[in-house]
């Protein structure tokens, strides 16, 4: 299923408090895609730091050390809470649930983080005292997405609803619906909103709904041990005597204010220009209370169905598979943007693969992007384009047209060969050239050309300023060649990003947790900079502490990020394969090519062990090589106890970033992991 862009809720509330005081963010990926914007930092949070203990059923000590994995911590058992010191911090601690079940109230919360880990399998619910006492709640059952799970589930905070979780990559949000909101969730006892929102902050849940008529006790103290999650207020209206523009309906969005990060207002309306009357309210908020936090409001009803097509934020949507609509009125994605698209909204724009001749022979993605545009209902076109390798890039002439709506690069281009003699690149922003993201700053390497916005279109909509009309559009042709005719309008701006390096980051967070990285020591082989260069970025992004060199000069932009050392003996060689398991390499990452796959394995081996010798760390293998090679490094490294992932996990990683950062919509992972011809894992 194919889903908008959740957009980020950092942002000042009415009540004066920047949000979010993250005091549970025990490992948070900082990473977040935006809509309609893209985010340019990238640091990870290093997160919570206090020692995790992990409460542990009957017969499942194993859970403590796949937490630790997780991790990348080692374990130990302890016998209850009170022996755990503070300076067992590097360690993950495993307590049983009989054992917690007398110490956990009287623990040091400020020392240590109690997660109780729940087997489903030996019954429902989970003892109610541990989860009430414990910080978070991890349920689980054996499957194999199991690791993926607690992964992501230590990533957000530590907690989640499990089926859910193991059956989506996006973002939950959590509601507890009342009678008169159309729900079932009986109104005369508060305190039992409370017992189960703040269950589901436990379990890790990204958002949690709080229906705004709740008392304002039961909002605020839910807002204040929020954790790690973002608070959406919601208020419905079902009465069909609404007003927008009434003194009401204002002060329903000033206390909504009060405990959220965002405001939602959905009501029933028997008149089409209620609709007009909501967009109307809408810019007034937006001016009235700029920092306020993000509105995302609707009309139900047939009569309200156009104001879900100019909602920005957090659009509640339907999908053609799901049995009924879960209020009137609800429109997919797919119907949404098809009708932007009838209504001028959403221009149709032709969207590019430049590529060369020999990055041919890797999966097509045309059949891929044409269908993620249509199961979006997104108008646009796509056309894999070659360029030449040799002599003037020519990638401007793709990008100079009306109605370009954005490329990706493969291979990568560097920065400074893109903007050599291109006159077009150069004049962009009134002569200051293309925006770069910080990643494109610092990599140097740009895999994805944006369209912004031009001042003239309306905010938040789809990423291109090309005029409103389709059909405008439909007149210039499309073919193997650039259309110059409508050069590209001086009203809009491109945006250099680089994908790779999230794809990067992805890979290596997809079973463990970002603090994993964090200090650690990296070895990082490739026969240039430019191709070590986003394997570098993420390992910055993930606060690696030393990075070991093989084949290439780390770029002096880079090398400032951590220590480097490049291996150029073999006596440095000797000495980092000397070190123990805190110092010594935890991850290495190999952009060299297919043919020096003997060369990696040997690497591999020197650095690797048998599973659990000297600890029960597990390191990370990632190789980037692409194509037919002799010896397989990632077989070398299973069998040397390395997590092992390869280019093909990489790669979806970086084209879901990709569409991300095109067309503004999240399609998972292993959605395109299916669709380039392979298995999941
Ligand atoms: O808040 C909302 C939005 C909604 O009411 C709608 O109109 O789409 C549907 C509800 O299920 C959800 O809780």
């Amino acid at each position: 299923m194919l889903t908008q862009v959740p957009m980020p809720v950092h942002r000042p509330n009415t009540n004066g408090n920047v949000t979010p005081n993250v005091s549970m963010d025990l490992d948070s990926k900082a990473v977040t895609p935006t809509a309609g914007g893209v985010k340019t930092s990238s640091r990870l949070r290093r997160g919570d730091t206090r020692t995790a203990v992990i409460v542990y059923g009957p017969g499942q000590e194993k859970i403590v050390s796949t937490f630790a994995d997780v991790l990348g911590k080692p374990f130990r058992l302890a016998d209850n809470f009170q022996g755990i010191v503070t300076a067992e911090q590097e360690i993950v601690l495993g307590v049983s649930a009989e054992s917690a079940r007398v110490s956990v109230a009287t623990r040091d919360r400020k020392a240590m983080v109690a997660i109780h880990a729940h087997n489903v399998d030996l019954g429902m619910p989970p003892d109610t005292y541990l989860s009430a006492h414990c910080d978070y709640e991890f349920l689980y059952t054996e499957t194999l997405f199991f690791r993926r799970d607690l992964a992501r589930f230590i990533s957000f905070t530590l907690g989640q609803i499990m089926l859910l979780r193991q059956r989506t990559e996006l973002p939950i949000i959590y509601t507890t619906r009342c009678t008169r909101e159309n729900g079932r969730f009986p109104m005369d006892n508060p305190e039992l909103f409370y017992e189960y929102l703040y269950r589901a902050i436990q379990w890790g849940v990204e958002y949690i709904d709080v229906e705004v008529w709740l008392p304002e006790e039961i909002r605020q103290k839910l807002y204040e041990n929020r954790g790690n999650s973002h608070i959406m207020s919601a208020f419905h209206d079902f009465s069909g005597n609404f007003k927008w523009p009434s003194a009401y309906a204002q002060s329903v969005f000033v206390e909504s204010c009060k405990y959220a990060h965002i405001v939602k207002m959905i009501t029933v309306i028997n008149d089409h220009n209620d609709n007009f009357e909501l967009e109307y309210f809408r810019s007034k908020i937006r001016a009235e209370y700029p920092t306020s936090p993000p509105f995302s409001a609707v009309n139900m009803g047939e009569t309200g169905q156009i104001s879900r097509t100019f909602n920005k934020v957090f659009t509640p949507i339907t999908h053609p598979l799901l049995p009924i609509i879960a209020a009137p009125g609800q429109m997919s994605a797919a119907e949404i943007n098809a009708a932007l698209a009838s209504l001028g909204q959403l221009p149709k724009s032709n969207i590019y693969g430049i590529i060369t001749s020999s990055s041919r022979i890797q999966v097509p993605h045309a059949p891929f992007y044409e269908k993620c545009f249509n199961e979006l209902g997104l108008p646009h076109h796509f056309a894999v384009v070659e360029r030449q390798t040799k002599g003037p890039l020519s990638i401007e002439a793709w990008c100079n047209q009306r109605s370009f709506g954005g490329a990706y690069l493969n291979p990568a281009v560097s920065f400074t060969s893109l903007m050599h003699h291109s006159t077009f690149f150069s004049k962009l922003n009134n002569g200051t050239g293309p925006t770069l993201t910080e990643a494109v700053h610092m990599i140097g390497m740009v895999d994805t050309i944006v369209v912004q916005s031009g001042p003239t279109s309306s905010p938040g909509s789809a990423p291109s300023s090309m005029p409103s009309s389709p059909n405008r559009r439909n007149e210039s042709s499309f073919g193997p060649t650039p259309n110059n005719t409508y050069g590209f309008p001086a009203s809009s701006s491109l945006l250099f990003d680089n994908a790779s390096w999230r794809g990067i980051v992805s890979t290596l967070t997809r079973d463990l947790a970002p603090s994993a990285y964090f200090g650690r020591t990296a070895v990082v082989l490739a026969s240039n900079a430019d191709d070590a260069a986003s394997a570098l970025y993420a390992l910055k992004a993930l606060r690696v502490g030393k990075v070991y060199t093989v084949g290439f000069k780390t770029p002096p932009a880079l090398a400032r990020s951590f220590e480097v050392e490049p291996f150029n003996s073999l006596e440095s060689l000797q000495r980092a394969r000397a070190m123990g398991d805190d110092a010594g390499p935890f991850v290495l990452v190999s952009a060299l090519g297919p043919e020096k796959s003997s060369l990696v394995g040997m690497l591999v081996r020197l650095f690797g062990g048998a599973r659990g010798s000297s600890s029960q760390i597990r390191k990370v293998f990632l190789d980037l090589a692409d194509g037919p090679r002799k010896g397989d490094p990632g077989a070398i490294a299973e069998q040397c106890g390395f997590a092992a992932y390869g280019v093909a996990d990489t790669t979806a990683f970086t084209t879901a970033e990709t569409v991300r950062l095109l067309v503004g919509q999240n399609v998972p992972y292993s959605f395109v992991r299916l669709t380039s011809g392979k298995g999941m894992f």
